[in-house]
């Protein structure tokens, strides 16, 4: 192995691989003028980012795209219109600044910010990035991205068309751990998927698991995207792709191995990451630069619980194997944070 490190450009950092410093501006650049150093909604909208790029691609020809091309940005005008891209326009229009400042590829951009964005996330695993992806030359085809109304045997299919097992879907779906919805609720925006959607923790998996009650804000979703979650006066919605998959006796116990098991959910999304980055890419030719990516914070809170008024009882399990034992909140309703600092008030969040 050749353990020399090369000094850039810029004289200050080093690095493995010359292709990565480039990367260092970048990483000051997206924490300090995009991110703020945390774990908020333009860190979410780079994760998504990732999926909507990523699976643009089609192992039967049944649609067109590369992969993880970047071409999301490169063709927004285009990919950001079609439905199951409705909301990708925010991350897209924060984005695609930063590729006038800095010479990067479309492709890498996403990747990049996404990884850098999640190491801002309390308990987030430390993702890999690749430097090098060619950038887009054609957009994706309409139709490539799974939607929230589809039903399990649809959003399987297109996933394995697109080279992922149904585990792999699963391990995929920790993203929305740290997720809200600007587009589904009519009226509103920054719906959270969890309890906390500023921390990489299972509560997720959990919450998706529980009976639901009702719909926030007592609007009903019309075209089936929105089903009942089990904390709707706090704000909390779920997605019918979301509730589906964790009930499907394919991908339940897959979906239940993750509940209060941080490190397993962390090994799977590391993994499965690693995969969604680089569709469609020639793995060989791309430049290892995870030596740029943060290491993420720690979680303050380690163990999953049933928020306060749900309990083991309002567990819908499909999968045979023990539930973990948890504890639940006690007292008044869990409330959930509307800013990564903690704040419970949108208008508050630092901008
Ligand atoms: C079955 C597959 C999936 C479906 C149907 C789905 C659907 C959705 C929907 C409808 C939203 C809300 C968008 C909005 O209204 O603003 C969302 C948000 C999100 N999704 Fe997914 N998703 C899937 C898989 C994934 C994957 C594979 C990732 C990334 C690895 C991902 C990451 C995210 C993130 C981070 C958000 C939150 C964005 C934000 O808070 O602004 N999703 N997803
Ligand atoms: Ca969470
Ligand atoms: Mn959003």
């Amino acid at each position: 192995a050749n353990y020399r490190r090369v000094t850039c450009p810029d004289g200050v950092n080093t690095a493995t691989n010359e292709a990565c410093c480039v990367f260092f501006a970048l990483r000051d650049d997206l924490q300090t003028n995009l991110f703020d150093n945390q774990c908020g909604e333009d860190v979410h909208e780079s994760l998504r980012l990732t999926f909507h790029d990523g699976v643009g691609f089609s192992t039967t020809g049944a649609f067109a795209g590369n992969g993880a091309d970047g071409s999301i940005i490169l063709f927004s005008d285009i990919e950001t219109n079609f439905a199951a891209n409705a909301g990708t326009d925010d991350g897209v229009d924060a984005l695609s600044p930063f590729l006038t400042r800095h010479n990067v590829t479309a492709g890498d951009l996403i990747q990049f910010a996404a990884a850098v964005g999640l190491s801002n996330c309390p308990g987030a695993p430390q993702l890999q990035f690749l430097a090098g992806r060619p950038n887009a030359t054609i957009p994706a085809g309409d139709g490539a991205i799974p939607q929230p109304q589809d039903s399990v045997d649809s959003i399987l299919s297109r996933f394995a068309d697109a080279g992922f097992s149904s585990n792999e879907v699963i391990h995929l779906l920790a993203s929305h751990t740290v997720a809200r919805s600007d587009t589904l609720v009519p009226g509103h925006q920054a719906v959270p998927f969890d309890s906390t959607p500023f921390t990489f923790d299972t509560q997720f998996f959990l919450e998706v698991l529980l009976k639901g009650t009702g719909v926030p804000f007592g609007i009903n979703n019309t075209d089936g995207a929105e089903v009942d979650s089990p904390l709707p006066n706090q704000g909390e919605m779920r997605l019918q792709s979301d509730f589906a998959l964790a009930r499907d006796s394919r991908t339940a116990c897959e979906w239940q191995s993750m509940v209060d098991n941080q490190a397993l959910m962390n090994q799977n999304f590391f993994t499965a990451m690693m995969k969604l980055s680089n569709v469609g890419q020639d793995v060989n030719s791309l430049i290892d630069c995870s030596e740029l990516i943060p290491s993420p914070a720690a979680l303050t809170k380690k163990e999953a619980n049933f928020p306060a008024g749900t309990n083991a009882s309002d567990v819908q399990q499909v999968c045979s194997s023990t539930f973990p034992t948890l504890s639940a909140d006690t007292g008044a309703p869990t409330t959930i944070p509307e800013c990564p600092d903690g704040d419970i008030n949108l208008a508050d969040c630092p901008s």
